[in-house]
């Protein structure tokens, strides 16, 4: 075994400051252990520039070992990237640590990864040890890393669940063989905060040359308490953190790197710590990855889901509007989300309504504001969301200035491949008198315009007829236009509704364009009108 290299001396301010953490991202290799979520070499090194372009301190590229593709891929990286530390992993033999020295020795900073697991059930049911063997071969395979490299890294597996005792015992002797890293893994997401806080904060203070390393966490999401186990982990003094982009990794997952980088930013004033992450490249990098594995980021995901800027509540969209931050603890931008999104929807309220109508243009009145309010109450109650289009929509209804000489009340239709097509209207006429009737058609449609001319007594021929979706979404509304000829052929009468039932549009429409023919009628007038549906339509 050859002397050891030199450690690092880099002059970098995670190497100076106490108070700067390490963003040690292991996307790349325990992120891709993550079921279906394996990288080709092309992906790999795409997500490592842009994890580097983060500005992470160590991506660890991948476990050369485990593939010729993963070897390529490592040595990939370590040929390419600059600046941040380009670490393999490595089990504790000699064939694992030479293949990974092999990967990374290109690499402007290459760190070597060796794991042994030290708690009392991976010693004795999977690797078959006794604490001194494992002791002896922790030893042994930290000095010949160090022997290939000057940066090494040391992961007692299952850290968490390992007897105080003997860790501090594994970790002073890693040290000692010339670990610059411990980390401490909490491998199968077992540990509480306090007590994770704990072991590292014991570490820290029994081990008696943990001053010669850097103490780092890893943390399992197991049982959701990756990020919280990790922050703890922080609080008793570790200065390097294991985490990936939107958490992927084994089983639930790794601590997610973009919530613990937010956390220390949003709180400095608890933690007093800083990372050098270019937070406002998180989201594009969140992207990436979801893109290239496969994992969808679910919407309600901390800082790079959906739904994490948007407000749905209007007593929410409202102080967000008067005062961001009476419902934003950070800044989308700062995350490099685009922009904060108040969604509209049946939660919301009044000042929001407005602020977005504004936006798109029109300048309602308190009384038009208050009418299309209650429309969009009554369409949010059958949409999920209601979109610029669908607004568009109702605004321009309240708009329009054809008067509804006749309301459709109710609208109830039967069709199907061995019925006759029926249809059933109830219409309130000019005069207050609410009328019923019923007709046969050709389809549903056909008989409820039908039905309406048998009520309306007004009759014209139908002569154009179109159906489009405005709105995006199975729950889209469908907007139907059509135009009627009256009988004399000369004049065409247009009539526009949009409903998420495009039956129901149907409806309002033909009835739109027949209160455009009754307003000519009422006035004497002999000029075209278009009809747009009025109050009521
Ligand atoms: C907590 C973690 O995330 S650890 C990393 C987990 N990641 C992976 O396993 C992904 C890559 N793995 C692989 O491709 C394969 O498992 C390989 C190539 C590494 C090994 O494959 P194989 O040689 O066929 O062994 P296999 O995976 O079936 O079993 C693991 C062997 O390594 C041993 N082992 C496990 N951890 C270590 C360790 N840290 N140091 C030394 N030996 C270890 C096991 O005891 C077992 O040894 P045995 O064959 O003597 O019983
Ligand atoms: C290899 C080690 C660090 C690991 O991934 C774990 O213990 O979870
Ligand atoms: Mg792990």
């Amino acid at each position: 075994m050859s002397a050891q290299p030199e450690t690092t001396s880099d002059a970098e301010p995670a190497a100076t400051d106490p108070n700067r953490v390490r963003i040690f991202d292991t996307t790349l290799r325990d992120g891709e252990q993550s079921p279906g979520a394996s990288m080709n070499l092309a992906e790999k090194l795409e997500v490592a520039r842009a994890l580097a372009g983060l500005g992470v301190d160590v991506i660890e590229a991948g476990f050369p070992i485990a593939s010729p593709g993963d070897f390529e891929a490592v040595r990939a990286v370590a040929g390419e990237i600059t600046g941040s530390i380009v670490c393999g992993l490595a089990r504790c033999n000699d064939k694992d640590i030479a293949r990974a020295w092999e990967a990374v020795k290109f690499a402007q900073r290459p760190r070597i990864h060796v794991f042994l697991a030290t708690s009392a059930i991976h010693r004795e049911h999977k690797l078959r040890m006794t604490p001194a063997q494992i002791v002896e071969r922790a030893v042994a395979g930290v000095k010949l890393a160090r022997s290939l490299c000057a940066d090494v890294e040391f992961s007692p597996e299952d850290a968490a669940r390992t007897e105080i005792d003997f860790l501090c015992e594994v970790v002073e002797a890693a040290i000692e063989a010339g670990a610059t890293t411990v980390n401490i893994p909490d491998t199968v997401g077992y540990a509480t905060p306090s007590q994770y806080g704990k072991v590292i904060r014991t570490l820290s203070e029994r081990v008696p040359n943990i001053g010669r390393a850097v103490i780092s966490t890893h943390c399992h999401d197991d049982l959701g308490m990756a990020v919280a186990n990790t922050l703890a982990g922080v609080e008793a003094g570790a200065r390097q953190v294991e985490c990936t982009l939107n958490g992927i990794g084994e089983r639930a997952g790794n601590a997610a790197l973009e919530e613990i980088v937010m956390a220390l930013k949003t709180r400095q004033d608890y933690y007093g710590v800083t990372t050098g992450i270019r937070t406002e490249r998180l989201y594009p990098a969140s992207r990436m990855v979801s893109t290239i594995t496969g994992l969808v980021v679910q919407r309600n995901k901390a800082i790079v889901g959906r739904n994490a800027f948007a407000h749905e509540s209007g007593i929410h969209q409202d102080g967000m509007l008067k005062e961001r931050s009476t419902y934003e603890i950070m800044r989308p931008e700062d995350v490099g989300v685009p922009k904060t999104d108040l969604v509209l929807g049946k939660h919301s309220g009044r000042h929001a309504l407005r602020d977005r109508v504004n936006e798109m243009g029109y300048r309602l009145t308190d009384e038009q504001l208050e009418i299309l309010f209650n429309d969009f109450k009554a369409l949010a109650d059958k949409k999920k969301e209601v979109y610029d289009e669908d607004l568009a929509v109702l605004v321009e209804k309240h708009l329009e200035d054809v008067p509804a000489h006749w309301q459709l009340l109710a609208l109830h239709t039967t069709a199907g491949t061995s019925l006759l097509p029926t249809a059933t209207v109830s219409i309130r006429r000019p005069d207050g008198e609410v009328v019923q009737d019923a007709a046969i058609g050709d389809g549903p449609v056909d008989a409820i315009f039908k039905a309406v001319e048998r009520v309306t007594g007004v009759r014209a021929n139908l002569h154009e007829f179109v159906v489009r979706g405005v709105t995006q979404g199975k729950d889209a509304q469908g907007e139907v236009t059509l135009e009627l000829e009256v009988e004399s052929g000369d004049r065409s009468f247009r009539g526009r509704a949009a409903s998420t039932d495009i039956i129901e549009a149907s409806a309002l429409a033909y009835l739109n364009a027949v209160n455009a023919i009754q307003t000519v009628r009422d006035r004497g007038q002999v000029r075209e009108v278009v009809g747009r549906p009025g109050a009521g339509a």
